[in-house]
């Protein structure tokens, strides 16, 4: 028999869907029932997420300065609210949980009107909009990257890391072996769930400017945009290279525990994920994201040694020639900093936050969680 049911809600894109997910397997094993409330991208996680039932409620981000837009957005956001609470009402679960993105903002403020308990998970270094929004109304945070103490809502906040799926945890097992001179040298490349355009040019130049020696111990993985795999295609036969190029890899924690070196972005399970298996990156944090939250999730990594960040403006396809040609040879460098950053990784996060969530469900304030931690 089911111990009620968890209403999990989340934006639909991978990074805050991802965590939920991780979640919501645990949850299950302990003996709840899961429900996800997201947007219209429910259907990409159908038959995968592990909940009983996907919903879509109405909701909306107002972005715009036109009234009119406004005015839309503030409709649909109330429908959405409504829609919410009749979801609410009928499911009657022990708790709410927000997993950030404007999806989550009819839920979780639905949740917070009809007395149930309700709380939020910021996957990132910097809270996002909805969770800022959402923060002063709920009863508990679990953070990423958040810290416990000196934040806006430090009182209650507790630093559970970022939730990873079981096949990372599995590809955690596998220890770093560095490759020597004349080995195969493993390169990943990858952007995040919607991939990263720069690395389609760049990569292939830099891997151009290589000597021969090196070029020919490389093994790479690419993840490239659908736009642009013909291309990126062309150059890797030009070069004669071994590579294995594609939108989107399902098999992306096998390719992450074999690999020498990660070169990526720094979305938030990107980098909790390169952590808990304990690679060496180079990471590039997309320029463009909202309040900088991957320069702050890369500054996290790359300060216990795990990870160089490096800002896109400063990255060339030379540099990162020369950067490859460097660690290629210095096995013992990118060892050091594959053990560093498996140091900082937090593998136990999904059972710390289904901890928290049983404990926040069952009426505890987050102080009395922390003491039973302590
Ligand atoms: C552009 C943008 O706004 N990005 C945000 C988005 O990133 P994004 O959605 O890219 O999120 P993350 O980096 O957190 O997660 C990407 C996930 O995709 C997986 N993966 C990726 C490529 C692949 O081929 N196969 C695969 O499985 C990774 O292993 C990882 O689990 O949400 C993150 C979490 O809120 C934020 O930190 C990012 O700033």
């Amino acid at each position: 028999m089911s111990k009620g049911i968890v209403l999990l809600a989340a934006g639909g894109t991978g990074g805050h869907v991802f965590p939920a997910e991780a979640l919501a397997f645990k949850l299950k094993e302990r003996g709840y029932s899961v429900h996800l409330v997201t947007d219209s991208r429910a259907e990409r996680y159908a038959g995968k997420f592990p909940a009983e039932e996907i919903h879509v409620v109405p909701s909306a981000t107002i972005g715009s300065k036109n009234p009119v837009a406004v005015a839309r957005s503030l409709w649909t956001l109330w429908s959405g609210m409504r829609a919410a609470k009749r979801l609410i009402q009928r499911l009657k679960p022990v708790i709410v949980v927000g997993f950030g993105g404007y999806p989550t903002v009819p839920p979780l403020l639905a949740a917070t009107r009809l007395g149930v308990p309700s709380m939020l998970h910021e996957q990132n270094a910097v809270m996002g909009r909805a969770n800022k929004a959402l923060a002063p109304r709920v009863k508990a945070i679990a953070g990423g990257f958040l810290p416990e103490s000196g934040g806006a809502f430090s009182d209650k906040t507790i630093a559970t890391g970022n939730p990873v799926r079981p096949a990372i945890l599995a590809a955690a097992e596998q220890p770093y072996l560095p490759s020597r001179a004349g080995e195969p040298f493993n390169l990943v490349v990858f952007g995040g769930s919607q991939g990263a355009q720069y690395f389609s040019k760049a990569m292939p130049t830099a891997i151009s400017l290589l000597d021969d020696v090196l070029r020919d111990r490389l093994r790479i993985t690419q993840q490239v945009r659908p736009e642009d795999m013909e291309m990126v295609r062309g150059c890797a036969a030009q070069l004669q290279m071994s590579a294995d190029i594609a939108p989107f890899f399902n098999d992306m924690a096998e390719r992450l525990a074999k690999a020498h070196l990660v070169i990526c972005r720094s979305g938030a399970s990107t980098v909790s994920e390169i952590s808990v298996i304990g690679r060496p990156a180079v990471l590039v944090p997309y320029p463009h994201a909202l309040d900088h939250d991957q320069a702050a999730n890369a500054a996290a990594l790359a300060a216990t040694g795990g990870a160089k960040v490096i800002v896109q403006a400063e990255l060339s396809p030379e540099r990162i020639a020369s950067i490859l040609s460097h660690v290629m040879n210095d096995p013992e460098k990118l060892a050091g900093m594959a053990a560093a950053a498996k140091l900082a990784g937090k593998p136990d996060a999904a059972n710390l936050l289904a901890d928290m969530v049983e404990a926040i469900a069952a009426g505890k304030t987050v102080s009395e969680f922390k003491r039973t931690r302590a």
